[in-house]
């Protein structure tokens, strides 16, 4: 009964975005439009340099971002656009440190890489790609790595360089794993405050409102294919005994068990929504008069069934139940009226029964 509320999954995560927080395509755009002018620059000094290969590769890396820019903002695919920026930095990184640009300067770069990394991947991506960055760039600080590539950078450079890069990496991961976790207590929190503004806090079944809107759309399904549903209204008989002989807490136990009953008699499809006090209403959708009749007299049998303990007395109650089936063009409002009518003669025969509203006694 006392169902959770909705959990979303950290593999979600990426799917929800809360208020003020740059979308990663968005993002993604802002640093090509920053990086493409740099890039530009930095291939016109090489050229100026006497370096054409390093020109034109970095003009190539500039015209390769600005593409995935423009088929993202053509084709809108959001991990198209990651996994190529992710590709392309990766690969642009890797040649401004192995190729000593700007007499290796241009390595420095590589911590922008750690931010960027996580911000746009999930979790284990980041961590991965942080990873792997770091050992590549203590792979060519390495003897191993200086006998492949001739790296022109110093020991003390060297030694600074993968210590703060390091930190910065761990730095990176320990703000973004804050970042997730506010994240996610947010979308965890927003989706309690929806399930309690749709549900009852004693019973958990759909409030009054939720089930008003279920109501209607069942009821524009009912317009557009005619298919018929019908609703029952019941109330607690002679519920205010139960209060004044047991006590409040006894009328709140007896309330919850009509409303388990009702959740193990009804279908998946239907809606029990606790109406008022102790009046509850089931929305039976795709079904006629009789058949919700029938259901009404299994609901009501099943409650009279049952009992609630007080200090070892066992008390039972039961229930009364109005039928009624939408019928022509008749409102939702006439509908209800005319399931509450039903009500209230089963309540003025003697109660602990169900009264159908006749389509001949209540024509709209
Ligand atoms: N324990 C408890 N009592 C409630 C709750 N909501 C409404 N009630 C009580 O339910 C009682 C409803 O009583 P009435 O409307 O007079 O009807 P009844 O005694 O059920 O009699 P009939 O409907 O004519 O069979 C009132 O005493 C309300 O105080 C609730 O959430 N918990």
């Amino acid at each position: 009964m006392n169902q959770p509320a909705p959990r979303t999954p950290d593999a979600e995560l990426s799917q929800f975005r809360v208020k003020g927080e740059i979308p990663v395509p968005a993002l993604i755009n802002g640093l090509t439009c920053a990086a493409v002018p740099l890039l530009v620059f930095f291939a016109w000094r090489s050229s100026g340099h006497g370096d054409p290969l390093t020109s034109r590769l970095l003009l190539a890396f500039a015209a390769l971002l600005a593409i995935n820019a423009i088929v993202f903002l053509s084709l809108g695919h959001k991990t198209l656009q990651r996994r190529t920026f992710i590709t392309l930095i990766i690969a642009l990184f890797t040649y401004l440190a192995i190729q000593a640009v700007e007499d290796g300067s241009a390595i420095i770069w590589l911590f922008a890489y750690p931010p960027i990394i996580f911000y746009i991947s999930e979790a284990r991506v980041g961590i991965l790609a942080g990873v792997g960055g770091w050992l590549a760039v203590l792979f060519l600080f390495s003897p191993l790595g200086d006998m492949v590539f001739d790296s022109p950078y110093s020991t003390s450079f060297r030694l600074s360089m993968i210590i703060v890069l390091a930190f910065e990496m761990a730095t990176c991961y320990i703000l973004d794993q804050s970042r997730r976790r506010s994240k996610l207590g947010l979308i965890r929190l927003a989706a309690e405050f929806e399930y309690a503004a749709k549900h009852d806090a004693l019973t958990s079944l759909a409030n009054r409102r939720e089930g008003l809107e279920q109501l209607e759309t069942e009821y524009q399904r009912y317009l557009r294919n005619g298919r018929s549903f019908s609703v029952l209204l019941m109330d607690i008989d002679l519920f205010k005994n139960v209060n004044d002989s047991y006590g409040h807490q006894a009328g709140d136990d007896m309330i919850v068990l009509v409303a388990r009953t009702l959740t193990d008699q009804s279908r998946k499809v239907d809606t029990i929504a606790r109406w008022g006090g102790e009046e509850f209403l089931v929305l039976l959708p795709e079904t006629a008069l009789t058949e919700a009749a029938a259901t009404a007299e299994r609901i009501r049998s099943a409650v009279a069934s049952q009992a609630i303990d007080c200090a070892g007395k066992r008390v039972t109650a039961t229930i009364s139940i109005g039928v009624a089936c939408i019928q022509g063009s008749e409102s939702i409002d006439r509908l209800l009226q005319r399931a509450d009518e039903a009500l209230y003669q089963a309540k003025t025969l003697g109660r602990n029964r169900v009264c159908q509203a006749t389509e001949a006694l209540h024509q709209p």
